[in-house]
């Protein structure tokens, strides 16, 4: 990971604050599933979020996009709290985050280039052929053949669909995306092209990327800073050198649990 560029640092050494989340709580009901969680994302890094199944992971990722409610505490996007938005500058603001959800999610009814421009239609209001050159730009950019363009999900591989996706949620050019658990159900070759794919995206587009997941692969190999959820709250935080050589008994076992044995940091480039 040596040569990624993570984020300039400024004066405060913590680089520009894409994404920052104080005190959050989200409850269903009786049962609280985030309590005064704090969270900050800094422009241009590889943030791995990850934490056991059924942490809360989804709930945050929701919470932060909008699509489930907070009972407390601030999000603030771009440094503005979304509570203050307007309905128009929510939709702004909304403009500049791009989405992989799990399983990439992609209409299976549209083609690969109508699947990329439905964030445009929804959006912009654009030529129709100003839109074909956007999607097979942003095709392009993720590294699909072009004939992909015009194939159904269907006709796809795991790989190819996660690129689709990965292209449809770059369509509008966002400052940050959000993927779900990109590489799940690839094979570590897959998976390791597409990570190697997310950390072109950064280097070259100073993307910011914000990534859910479960594999200690991409953990190791693509992000710049690590995010562990546990006991409905953000538990420690760092490098993955930092994650080594944390004594917190999920963080123990996960980064040096039997699973983890083979990973070396050495191999790391
Ligand atoms: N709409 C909802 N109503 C009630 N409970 C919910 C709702 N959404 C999520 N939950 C609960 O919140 C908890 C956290 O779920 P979440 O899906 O965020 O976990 P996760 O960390 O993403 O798990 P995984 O790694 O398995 O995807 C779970 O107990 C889940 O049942």
């Amino acid at each position: 990971m040596s040569e990624h560029s993570i984020a300039e640092p400024d004066a405060d050494g913590q680089g520009d604050v894409v994404l920052s989340a104080t005190d959050v709580t989200v409850a269903f009901g009786t049962k609280t599933v985030l309590q005064n969680l704090s969270l900050e994302v800094r422009r241009g890094e590889i943030l791995g979020f990850v934490g056991a199944s059924g942490s809360g992971k989804s709930v945050l990722l929701r919470t932060v996009l909008g699509l489930t409610p907070k009972r407390s505490g601030t999000i603030r996007l771009f440094g503005e709290d979304v509570d203050k938005m307007s309905d128009a500058e929510r939709v702004r603001i909304d403009m500049r985050l791009g989405v992989l959800f799990q399983h990439g999610a992609l209409f299976s009814a549209l083609t690969v280039l109508e699947n990329v421009q439905v964030p445009m239609r929804e959006y912009l209001d654009l030529p129709a052929r100003l839109m074909d050159e956007l999607a097979m730009l942003k095709i392009e950019l993720v590294g699909l053949p072009p004939d992909a363009a015009y194939k159904f999900p269907s006709e796809l591989s795991g790989g190819m669909i996660k690129r689709a996706a990965l292209a449809r949620a770059l369509a509008l050019d966002p400052d940050i995306v959000f993927l779900d658990e990109p590489t799940s159900g690839l094979d570590p070759i897959g998976a390791a092209e597409f990570d190697e794919l997310v950390i072109k995206l950064r280097d070259t587009m100073g993307l910011t990327v914000y990534m859910v997941t479960h594999d200690l692969d991409s953990l190791f190999t693509a992000c710049d800073r690590i995010a562990v959820l546990g006991q409905k709250r953000v538990i420690v935080e760092g490098t993955i050198e930092e994650m080594l050589k944390s004594e917190e008994p999920w963080v123990k076992s996960y980064f040096r649990g039997k699973r983890a044995r083979q990973l070396d940091l050495s191999a790391r480039t």
